[in-house]
């Protein structure tokens, strides 16, 4: 996708990448695709904002070329030192020696530790400006959004917040760039809440204070490091994301996310009558196979909602492995303040629950109910099943504040 021009003197010079697997080495993106939205500044003095992954090093400097010479850069802005940021530094460097890498005060350490760079790397301070003829960028320390070094650029002419990850999401750009020409806005927004809970969730207090902290400076343009610009509506992005932020202290929004895995389809049989039960309360549900979805979808779910439902056989005496997977990472994301009930087959003595019940005090989940069952479930286990989901949802919809009964 050639540039586009976001203001006079102001390009997106971005590319996408199709052919990522896994965003992170972790999170699968081979059907959305991902952008490495880059910015160039083309004033007296040029200024890149952000780079890109190496392994689009061709693209991109055919893209800046578009619009100047890269030789003739004047500044490289690292507001973060994720390589899919920064992957072409190298490159850049040697095309244009003399261009001063502008950073944060941690930043420097690590584009000597990361790129073996020392030279020309001009630390900025919290608040600080660079003038680069008519047009200023200013710089915001907004540590933690994602890691410890990053920070914010603002043009104050055209009050454009290149904001790096924040406001970002996965799904790679389809022609349309900007908020106002997109078509199918629901799917970058689903694809953001999937980006801000694999990636950004772990971070939501600071996310919480950089909101905070730039509440007081005139945006008009969201331009992150990955997915759409926001220039119509900007408001939409920002406010989505102070409310998926809140999520690390409350529940969630009311609705199940419901989890489930089977080796021989009885804990399966049980899932369908659970999940009659919940639909007949109108509540939201969201059904997951742990063995089949991959984790990066289901954090979405759990990050959202405030319900969660786990059904699971017993497997070696312990909860089946994908499940128990899933709540691993459910542990290192900070997932927390759910209301949760288990349901699960087992064969001759169970043992699920006593692993499940570990992993539930970590993540600080509330146990509100259980149905657990020997062999296939029974036509009146399979009622009970249909009970144990309406009552549970009912729960969930009520704002939880039915004791436990499980
Ligand atoms: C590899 C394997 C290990 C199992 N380990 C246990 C166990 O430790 N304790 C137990 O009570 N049942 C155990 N079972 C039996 C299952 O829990 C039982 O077959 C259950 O009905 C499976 O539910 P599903 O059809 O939803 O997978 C095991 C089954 C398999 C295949």
């Amino acid at each position: 996708m050639p540039a586009v021009e976001i203001r006079n003197k102001i390009h997106w010079i971005g590319v996408n990448d199709h052919t990522t697997d896994l965003f992170e080495g972790l999170w699968p993106i081979t059907q959305e695709g991902v952008s490495y939205n880059s910015y160039l500044v083309n004033d007296q003095k040029k200024a890149i904002i952000d780079l890109a992954k190496s392994i689009k090093v061709d693209e991109f400097f055919k893209r800046i070329a578009e619009i100047v010479n890269p030789s003739q850069v004047d500044y490289i802005i690292l507001n973060h030192m994720e390589p899919d940021h920064t992957g072409v530094l190298r490159v850049l460097r040697k095309i244009a020696p003399q261009a001063k890498i502008l950073c944060s005060p941690k930043a420097k350490d690590m584009i000597q530790a990361f790129y073996g760079i020392t030279d020309q790397v001009q630390v900025v301070q919290d608040g600080e400006e660079v003038q680069l003829g008519e047009l200023t960028l200013q710089f915001f320390m907004t540590p933690f959004v994602h890691w410890p070094e990053t920070m914010m650029t603002f043009e104050k002419i055209n009050r454009i917040l290149f904001s790096c990850d924040a406001f970002g999401s996965y799904g790679a750009l389809r022609g349309a760039i900007f908020d106002d020409e997109c078509t199918d806005l629901e799917f970058y927004q689903k694809q953001a809440l999937r980006y801000y809970a694999n990636i950004v969730a772990k971070f939501s207090a600071q996310v919480l204070k950089a909101i905070e902290k730039l509440s007081g400076i005139p945006v008009d343009i969201i331009a992150p490091s990955h997915g759409l610009i926001w220039r119509k509506n900007p408001s939409i992005i920002i406010d989505l994301y102070k409310k998926w932020a809140e999520y690390a202290k409350i529940p969630g929004e009311p609705g199940i996310t419901l989890l489930y895995a089977t080796m021989y389809g009885n804990t399966e049989a049980l899932m369908d009558s659970v999940a009659q039960g919940i639909s007949q309360t109108g509540s939201s549900l969201e059904i997951f196979d742990v063995s089949r979805i991959h984790t990066s979808y289901i954090l979405a779910s759990l990050w959202s909602k405030s319900g969660v439902i786990i059904g699971a056989p017993t497997y070696e005496n312990e909860l089946f492995p994908s499940m128990a997977h899933v709540l691993d990472i459910a542990i290192r994301k900070g997932v927390q303040h759910k209301k949760v009930a288990y349901f699960g087959s087992y064969g001759w003595a169970g043992g699920a629950l006593r692993e499940l019940e570990k992993q539930l005090a970590l993540l600080k989940w509330q146990m509100a109910d259980t149905l657990v069952f020997q062999g296939g479930p029974s036509q009146e286990v399979l009622a009970q099943g249909k009970e144990f989901g309406r009552k549970f949802a009912e729960m969930v919809l009520s704002g939880m504040n039915s004791e436990k009964n499980g």
